[in-house]
């Protein structure tokens, strides 16, 4: 655990990117994975292609703490799981606060022990998130959810489980699968409408599915589940992070270089495409691996944030950094969070020219970036940094890099390798 010890990135601008680069695996996918695991009441769980997060790192923490056994083989990116004895309901504040992926834990608590207590749930601070559409659906299913709001502790219980009719006021990426996975082993038919569409969510369904559960209409946002009354342990490789490939295609398009994503695949990055594509990206899907180079002068660009498969909120800092770079003003929306923006002031200091106004920001361009030290406010804001710093005049130092590295695996060495020059530093 990375606690205690500060991380921070050392970028020096200036390096077109030139090479081969390989996309993790994808970590909205493999959180939801490893709880699901959890439901599987005998045998080992191997997961594959597993990117070595932190994120990941605090998800094992979270399911040995409760009684879960745990293999990671970091050289393999493989992660083995036993979950056939869980021994404790609560999900401990120390590990649950420090990422969001917790909440995906309690489905395996209710079904293996009739109970689960979260200790306040972390994840990026993006401004309020609710949770709600979990615990209501929790509720519905036939569950007990209580809250404790003085000591920040949800406390939710096993009543007579029924499948239900469940609808999303939007169609929520994480509750989607949490409820599917809640869903799985409750008895009857349950019906989530206004279901996430995105890859991720497709890809815990193919996983579940292996696993024995009954779900269709994946992809179609109105999925139905047949309860079943176990679910068995089986070997899954993750898809490839469709958020690490859009950083890295950014960071090629940003410095004017040419590099080959391997594992990438286009489709996955939804309108995204469309629009690096207009500002002057060119794609080439050769089969599994994805050529992207910068064949033009950068074009601004206008982008609304949506969920799947409109433009991910997740690509949206990664943009707005791009997007300093681009001949002319830019117009960017961000209807997901009211927190994404702390970037702004972040490439303000390095010379950028923002305005916001609400949910909308106006970024004129082009400038030149100037590096100076810089706050990773959430991950895409320091991962977007690190972006900015690659085509920054001097040297840019990011920190907290814990934060980066929550959802990038060896960014340093991977960005190196396309012959950038950047350093991950411990302080
Ligand atoms: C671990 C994971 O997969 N994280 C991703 C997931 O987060 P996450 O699953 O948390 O995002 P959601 O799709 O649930 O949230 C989107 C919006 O809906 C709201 N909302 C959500 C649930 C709820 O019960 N009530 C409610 O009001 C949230 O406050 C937010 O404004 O999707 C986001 C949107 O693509 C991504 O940025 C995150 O990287
Ligand atoms: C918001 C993010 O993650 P989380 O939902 O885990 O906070 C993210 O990946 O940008």
């Amino acid at each position: 655990m990375s606690m205690g010890q500060e991380v921070r990135y050392r970028v020096r601008g200036g390096r077109p990117l030139q090479g081969t680069a390989f996309i993790q695996g994808a970590k909205n996918a493999v959180l939801p994975m490893i709880g699901a695991s959890l439901l599987a009441s005998k045998g080992r769980t191997v997961l594959r292609n597993v990117p070595i997060i932190e994120d990941v790192r605090r998800a094992l923490e979270l399911a040995q703490a409760i009684g879960a056994k745990v293999e990671f083989h970091e050289p393999e990116r493989t992660l083995v799981i036993d979950a056939s004895e869980l021994t404790s309901p609560v999900l401990p504040a120390e590990i649950a606060r420090r990422f969001r992926g917790s909440v995906l834990f309690v489905p395996a608590l209710l079904h293996r022990l009739g109970s689960a207590v979260i200790e306040g749930v972390g994840g990026c601070n993006l401004g309020s998130r609710n949770l709600d559409f979990h615990y209501r659906g929790f509720a519905r299913l036939g569950s007990e959810v209580s809250e404790d709001e003085l000591n920040n502790v949800i406390n939710i219980t096993v009543g007579r489980l029924a499948g239900a009719h469940l609808y999303l006021d939007t169609p929520s990426h994480t509750g989607t699968e949490n409820l599917i996975m809640a869903a799985a082993l409750t008895p009857g038919t349950t019906v989530i409408e206004n279901a996430a569409l995105e890859p991720e969510v497709l890809d815990v369904i193919n996983f579940l599915t292996r696993m024995g559960a009954r779900i269709s209409g994946g992809g179609t946002g109105f999925i139905t589940v047949e309860g079943v009354s176990e679910l068995t342990a089986v070997e899954h490789t993750i898809m490839p992070d469709r958020i690490d490939a859009g950083v890295f295609a950014m960071a090629a398009a940003a410095t004017g270089g040419e590099i080959s994503l391997v594992g990438a695949h286009l489709e996955h990055l939804g309108v995204a495409r469309w629009k690096l594509e207009q500002m002057g990206v060119e794609f080439t899907q050769q089969g599994a691996v994805l050529h992207v180079r910068r064949e033009s002068p950068l074009r601004p660009i206008n982008a609304v944030t949506c969920p799947y498969p409109g433009f991910a909120t997740d690509l949206q800092s990664p943009l707005m950094a791009l997007a300093c770079l681009a001949g002319g003003e830019s117009y960017i929306r961000e209807d997901i969070y009211d927190g994404r923006f702390a970037l702004v002031d972040e490439l303000n200091k390095m010379g950028a020219k923002i305005e916001v106004e609400r949910s909308r920001a106006i970024v004129h361009g082009p400038m030149q970036l100037r590096g100076t030290e810089v706050i990773a406010h959430d991950l895409r804001t320091g991962v977007s940094l690190v972006l900015a710093g690659l085509v920054a005049e001097g040297e840019t130092v990011v920190a907290p890099g814990y934060l980066v590295d929550r959802g990038h695996a060896h960014l340093a060495e991977r960005l190196s390798a396309l012959g950038a020059d950047i350093t991950r530093e411990m302080i």
